[in-house]
């Protein structure tokens, strides 16, 4: 049986793009299986998927900033190279799909070392430090942005776009209206931080509710241990993460504030959300989320709003900004050309498997 193993994980942006790949490998009658770490989010999501096999390693944070965890983390991820080498030496696949995340590196290292081709994927411009620990042991490198591959050798890089789950533009506005218990005489703003929820973002639309809800009813994706339920404002929706309820409130959304995490942006792009987009910052990351929403502020898809300059009244004059121009957005959004990145990958995973 051709078998094929994916990895990737620590946030949804590293696990999403699997999930829309894994259906198309089973449906062809492939057996998949799973890496990822024990607790992480990707256990969570893949867990969704009843014929997928899920092995848990050791993980460890590769960091940039100095932490007593640093000193027992090399440990830990020693022990998920030894981990993975030996179970994809058992279980054999041919081939080995990664999308990143520090749970990664120790799984591409063990396939690389039992001659199992790799193939990554990047979504953001730059790539981030796994993937670039990874790329050297790699077959292949997808990318989302074209922009990426100047920064990965030409022969390994395949600009593919970005890979939109199908189910999300299945979405229906009244399920939408439904789950969250919306009417249809207010327009709605969905709030999204990222998978894991944006502390910054949550404080500044709080404080911004009593004029954000004169406008709009909102529902507000605010990361797992981030719900305030002291708040009891009518029209506001508050939910940590949703997984197969997203399409219908995708749909229903008339505009959305985001973090500008590379998957959400481009899932807001096909579906047409004008966007007013607040990047992560240099501080607390490489930067990558601050290239990415530049780029669609180019392309004229978004507004975008520094973190520094962050309160309740920018916010509120930002959405009313994208609110009253969404036609202009919309129309451009319009316009852009989706490549199909899911069948393109598809297929580029299943040509690069060793034949056993
Ligand atoms: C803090 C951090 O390291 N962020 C990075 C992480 O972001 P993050 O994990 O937030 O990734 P993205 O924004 O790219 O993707 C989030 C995914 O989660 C899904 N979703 C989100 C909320 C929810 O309630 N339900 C749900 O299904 C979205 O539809 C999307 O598919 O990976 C991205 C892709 O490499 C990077 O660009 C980000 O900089």
């Amino acid at each position: 049986m051709k078998k094929v193993m994916f990895t990737g994980g620590g946030s949804a942006g590293h696990v999403t793009v699997n999930m829309a790949l894994m259906p198309l490998f089973l449906n062809e009658g492939w057996s998949v299986e799973y890496v990822g770490s024990a607790q992480g989010i990707e256990r969570e999501l893949v867990g969704s998927l009843d014929e997928v096999n899920y092995f848990p390693i050791s993980t460890g944070k590769l960091r940039r900033y100095l932490d007593i965890q640093n000193m027992k983390d090399p440990f830990k991820i020693a022990k998920g190279v030894y981990q993975a080498y030996r179970l994809i030496r058992k279980q054999k696949p041919q081939v080995l799909f990664s999308k990143g995340g520090f749970v990664s590196v120790p799984v591409v290292i063990g396939a690389w070392l039992n001659k199992v081709p790799v193939i990554i994927h990047e979504s953001d411009i730059t790539p981030g430090l796994a993937n670039r620990i990874s790329i050297p042991m790699a077959s292949a490198v997808c990318t989302t942005f074209p922009e990426t591959a100047e920064q990965i050798s030409k022969d390994k890089t395949h600009y593919v776009g970005a890979v939109i789950r199908q189910e999300l533009k299945q979405g229906n506005r009244d399920r939408g209206r439904n789950y969250c218990g919306f009417h249809k005489n207010k327009p709605v703003l969905l709030i999204m931080g990222g998978s894991l929820g944006a502390r910054k973002i949550n404080e500044a639309v709080r404080a911004a509710l009593p004029a954000l809800t004169e406008n709009f009813q909102i529902v507000h994706l605010c990361g797992k241990g981030q719900l305030d339920p002291s708040i009891g404002v009518p029209g506001y929706k508050q939910y940590e993460y949703i997984n197969e309820e997203l399409p219908d409130v995708l749909a229903m959304s008339d505009m959305v504030i985001s973090r500008a995490g590379s998957n959400s942006i481009f899932e807001f792009l096909s579906l047409q959300k004008p966007m007013l987009l607040i990047p992560l910052t240099k501080q607390q990351s490489r930067g990558d989320q601050i290239l990415n929403a530049r780029s669609f502020e180019k392309a004229g898809y978004c507004r975008v709003l520094e973190e520094d300059g962050l309160n309740d009244a920018s916010l509120v004059s930002g959405v009313m900004e994208v609110y009253n121009k969404r036609d202009e957005f919309i129309g451009r959004m319009r316009n852009n050309k989706h490549s199909d990145a899911l069948s393109a990958v598809f297929r580029l995973i299943k040509e690069t498997a060793k034949h056993p």
